[in-house]
């Protein structure tokens, strides 16, 4: 296996806050790597440096070879490290079909202000973004409200549409924030499907999640972060067993807790 995504030593203050602190790891490609830790630990700051919105203090990464030092999001997802947000961003007032489309000019000649000023030669690459775009939405299994806006979509719905608009951008590696958060139990599994499948189809995939069971059951291996540090590292079954990821979840004297141990967890 080869090491898709690198990260070295980052750190990110906010003012005195130390948000990040030498975070190192490496995920390789194929695999379903799990970024867990308790709320305020880290996470998403740490997404939002992979992803080029945040410039870290310290420490660099590298996306299959290459430093993305100063790389801007829109270099980062042209790399092919394409993301979802905690805060699902969508264009509330745009058609599902239409917010998977603009997501795929960025693999366009026309560009995003080609999708505005349509000139004849450009028609015929729209229609095949369009095209794809209703692939991507029968493939996260939401085909059916192509033509609905994205606000009338249920929640669920919406997370979906975020995946599909991500994918649209032809990543090599998918980071996930938090993507089953406000799901019921029967739209957790659906999903845990479709990440299986994205990953069977050849897409590296980073998962930010509360969800223990998903993380447990799916991942590879989990990377814990606490107060922005790297807590513990490994496969899922070694992870849940560590006693210090259990005190951070649980509180000192929680070992025993039930709740980390999944039978699931990859060992
Ligand atoms: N833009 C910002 N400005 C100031 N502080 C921030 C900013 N973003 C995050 N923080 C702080 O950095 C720390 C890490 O936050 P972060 O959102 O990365 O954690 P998280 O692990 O994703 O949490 P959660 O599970 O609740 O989403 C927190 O103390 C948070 O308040």
């Amino acid at each position: 296996m080869s090491v898709i995504l690198k990260a070295q030593g980052l750190g990110k203050r906010f003012g005195g806050l130390r948000a990040l602190t030498d975070v190192s790891f490496d995920i390789e490609a194929g695999e379903i790597y799990g970024l867990i830790g308790p709320n305020g630990a880290g996470k998403t700051t740490l997404f939002n440096v992979l992803t080029g919105l945040y410039v870290p203090d310290e420490g660099e990464c590298t996306f299959n070879g290459i430093s993305l030092k100063g790389a801007k999001p829109h270099e980062v997802a042209n790399a092919g490290l394409a993301r979802t947000f905690q805060n699902i961003r969508l264009f509330a007032n745009l058609s599902a079909i239409e917010n998977v489309m603009i997501g795929r000019h960025i693999r366009t000649k026309a560009g995003v202000l080609g999708a505005v000023i349509r000139t004849a030669s450009q028609r015929a690459e729209e229609a095949a973004i369009e095209r794809r775009a209703h692939e991507l939405l029968d493939y996260v299994g939401i085909g059916h409200r192509a033509n609905d806006v994205a606000r009338s979509l249920a929640y669920g719905d919406q997370r979906r549409l975020e995946i599909a608009r991500a994918l649209a951008t032809e990543p090599k590696l998918l980071a996930l924030d938090e993507p089953a958060a406000g799901m019921n139990a029967s739209e957790t599994v659906v999903l845990r499907q479709l990440i299986e499948k994205i990953r069977a189809d050849g897409i590296t995939v980073l998962l930010i999640e509360h969800d223990m069971k998903l993380v447990m059951g799916l991942c590879s291996r989990v990377l814990v972060l606490e107060y922005g540090q790297v807590l513990a590292m490994g496969k899922p079954a070694q992870v849940q067993r560590d006693p210090k990821v259990i005190e951070a979840y649980l509180g000192a004297g929680a070992a025993e807790d039930p709740l980390l141990h999944h039978p699931e967890a990859q060992a």
